[in-house]
């Protein structure tokens, strides 16, 4: 079998729905889970920064779950492993930790297992993971996701995203996604859907074409969820306001929230980052470019 001594795997964070793209679009972040990784004895982790303080160095770790999880997905045992950690992706702030996490997984056991998945493969693992293609589908193939759940995994196209930056307003608390998925309704009248399903369409299309001012404004017609989580996230429409006066392209409730996802040319990222740190001093607003790329994977020494 094929192992490397020593592993160095990235895997970018994810900001998920972009308004009413909704459980279908992704866009992956310039912000990074970094793992290094060797084989070992017994299971180890070693958590290397504050933003992943207290979670489990031990096999409970979800990252460990998760390798062990993709193993065995593909017929293989994941062998014991150190995990070197550290994390630039908030958790439970709606930029995509877990998704991120879930990937990582999958990276373990193919390198540490030689699995030779190709990405539908990996896809078809995460999205069963996750439940839907969103932020796993922008973690794995980079740039715009663009997916859909169905029977067995999800199909996921990915479109290069060029031409936009994403400011992130950071509340310091965190929220679970499962937590945030529990105000969504049941039912949604016919006519909001058709709304929101019409400018996610167009959402897309936008940015295909380079037309961020038209993309930015689509984020902004959300009805399946943003309505609903708003009771959650007082200050959104506040964030949303001062930056489309400060010049930006359009703002959006990141994944399940907290944080909220600015859109906007390079040159308008100063002005508005001033303008929500003036408004926001309690929150973390940072400028942080949409990249096209997924997992970074390299042996080291
Ligand atoms: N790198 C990681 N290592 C271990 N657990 C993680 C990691 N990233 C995320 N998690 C787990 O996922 C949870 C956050 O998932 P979730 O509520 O879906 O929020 P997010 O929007 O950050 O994905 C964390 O509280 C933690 O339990
Ligand atoms: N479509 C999901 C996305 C969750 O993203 P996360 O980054 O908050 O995990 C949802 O809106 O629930």
């Amino acid at each position: 079998m094929n192992q490397p001594p020593m592993l160095r795997i990235q895997i970018p964070a994810s900001t998920a729905n972009l308004g009413p793209g909704f459980d279908s679009l992704g866009i992956a972040l310039g912000l990074y889970l970094t793992i290094e990784a060797s084989r070992s004895e017994h299971w180890e982790v070693t958590i290397n920064c504050e933003e992943m303080h207290g979670l489990p160095e031990d096999e409970s770790n979800y990252l460990v779950r998760m390798a062990q999880k993709a193993a065995t997905f593909f017929g293989e045992e994941m062998p014991p492993c150190h995990l070197k950690v550290k994390s630039e992706i908030p958790l439970a702030r709606g930029l995509g930790s877990s998704a991120s996490a879930i990937i990582a997984g999958i990276e373990l056991a193919n390198a540490f297992c030689d699995l030779q998945l190709d990405e539908t493969q990996k896809m078809r693992f995460a999205s069963l993971e996750e439940g839907h293609p969103d932020n796993v589908g922008a973690a794995l193939y980079g740039g715009l996701a663009v997916g859909v759940q169905v029977e067995n995994g999800a199909e996921v196209i990915s479109l290069p995203v060029v031409g936009a930056e994403a400011i992130i307003t950071i509340p310091p608390f965190e929220l679970k996604t499962e937590t945030s998925r529990s105000l969504l309704p049941e039912k949604l009248s016919f006519g909001q859907a058709v709304s929101a399903s019409a400018a996610s369409n167009t959402f897309v299309a936008a940015v295909c074409a380079g037309n961020w001012a038209l993309a930015g404004s689509m984020m902004e017609r959300d009805h399946f969820h943003e309505p609903f989580r708003g009771e959650l996230m007082p200050y959104f429409t506040e964030v949303r306001k001062i930056a489309k006066e400060s010049g930006a392209y359009g703002t959006a409730v990141s994944g399940a929230g907290p944080s909220v996802i600015t859109l906007a040319n390079l040159e308008a990222v100063p002005v508005i980052c001033q303008a929500l740190k003036e408004a926001f001093p309690n929150m973390s607003i940072q400028h942080v470019p949409l990249v096209n790329h997924g997992p970074l994977v390299q042996a080291i020494k």
